[in-house]
């Protein structure tokens, strides 16, 4: 019964899904013996990708494989870290060249977004990242990310392929994060050592005892990044995100497909949607690094569910930076609001009381057209 039930709700997920980050690891885009692309592998997957695209979802991509590529490429290569930097730089144009081969038969267009754990961490170059990503997804292209090996030293990497899928979803606003594995889901312990390990099919908490079932940080010591500790540490940071995740099995042709149909996955459910936790996130956790101050005229139009325009500001005060956080008061200084400023403090203040259009000619560049985007801001209740 407890199958047929975790059939369900995976599938269910997914089929509710409306944008979808599927986390792909090297083992399954790459053969081991040949050290090239898994092409009949990566022609399902392409199928299956394109079926989301046709239903009217966004996907996204996080995909492996650079680092193996770029050795079967450059055999002679060693372990050092530049060698390894070397393999990425080489094996990364190998694996978009695959991507879009795959995708190309579809109508489809992959775009490489390379990311280091700064740009989902300042959120100055998050809100880089994620107008990046939802430019891509409004022209249909499918993002291609991965971490961007190249320069990533040890201090400035996420590690793993499995936390960078997660922030990619916290960054895109994803729903549904799918890490696709060599095994079927969770199970109570680890499978291949433990026989009478009992599959999991839904996770509606992530208490420390079902952390504790991933086993410790690199408890498969030799296999890929970290085994089943590392996805449910990913699905935690997607879960506080708002966005559900799938462990799938990725080893047979069309693993999305499977899902659909009922396979054997297992869901970790998100109690919020992504914009819920993300305004959460805005109200409770963010310190306000200054102040804006509204005419009447843009607190109606807050309140209405409008962004707030430069012309609404009548006074800008505080040191803030793109992406930080603003208090919005109304006319009498009362709170109306927090939000997250699209300038910094002293680009807002030469543009406040003034037209969008005229934010080039005051600045020099041409930046975003508001001031804190309605997304990116929460009102307060009264
Ligand atoms: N509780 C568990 N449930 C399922 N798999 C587990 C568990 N604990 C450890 N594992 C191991 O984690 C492996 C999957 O992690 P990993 O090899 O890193 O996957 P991938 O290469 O697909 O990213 C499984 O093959 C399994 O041996
Ligand atoms: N960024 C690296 C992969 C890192 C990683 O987590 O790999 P994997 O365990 O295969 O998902 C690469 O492209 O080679």
């Amino acid at each position: 019964m407890a199958s047929t039930l975790s059939k369900l709700d995976a599938a269910c997920a997914l089929s509710g899904a409306r944008r979808v980050v599927v986390k792909i690891g090297s083992s399954l885009l790459i053969d081991a013996q040949t050290r090239q692309p898994t092409r009949d592998w990566l022609a399902a997957i392409a199928r299956d990708l394109a079926v989301l695209k046709s239903e009217g979802r966004d996907v996204i991509v996080v995909s492996s494989g650079s680092i193996a590529l770029g050795r079967g490429r450059l055999p002679g290569l060693g372990v050092r870290l530049e060698d390894k930097q070397a393999a990425a730089s080489v094996g990364q144009s190998l694996l978009m060249a695959a991507w879009s081969t795959a995708l190309e038969p579809h109508g489809l267009v992959a775009g490489q977004v390379l990311l280091t754990r700064d740009d989902t961490e300042r959120r100055r170059r998050w809100l880089n990242g994620r107008a990046t990503i939802d430019a891509l997804l409004a022209h249909g292209v499918i993002p291609i990310v991965n971490e961007n090996d190249t320069v990533a030293t040890e201090e400035i990497r996420y590690g793993d392929n499995d936390r960078l899928a997660a922030r990619t979803a916290q960054l895109a606003r994803a729903d549904l994060l799918i890490l696709l594995s060599d095994v079927d889901g969770l199970y109570t312990a680890d499978p291949r050592r433990d026989p009478a390990a009992a599959h999991l099919p839904l996770i509606e908490t992530l208490s420390p005892e079902v952390m504790a079932m991933g086993g410790g940080a690199n408890a498969d010591a030799g296999v890929g990044t970290g085994g089943m500790a590392t996805k449910l540490a990913a699905a935690q940071i997607a879960r506080s995100a708002g966005c559900a995740t799938i462990i799938a099995s990725g080893q047979a042709l069309s693993p999305l497909t499977a899902i659909r149909e009922g396979a054997r996955a297992t869901l970790i459910s998100a109690p919020n949607g992504p914009m819920a936790a993300y305004k959460q996130w805005i109200a409770g956790s963010l310190s306000p690094a200054g102040e804006l101050r509204l005419d009447a005229g843009a607190v109606t139009a807050l309140k209405a569910g409008k962004s707030l325009l430069p012309a609404g500001v009548t006074a800008v005060s505080g040191d803030f930076e793109k992406g930080d956080c603003v208090r919005l008061t109304d006319p009498s200084g009362l709170p109306v609001g927090v939000g997250l400023a699209a300038y910094a403090a002293e680009d807002a203040a030469r543009i406040r009381g003034r037209r969008s259009d005229e934010i080039e000619a005051i600045l020099g560049y041409r930046g975003a057209s508001v001031l804190i985007h309605r997304d990116d801001m929460v009102l307060s209740d009264r």
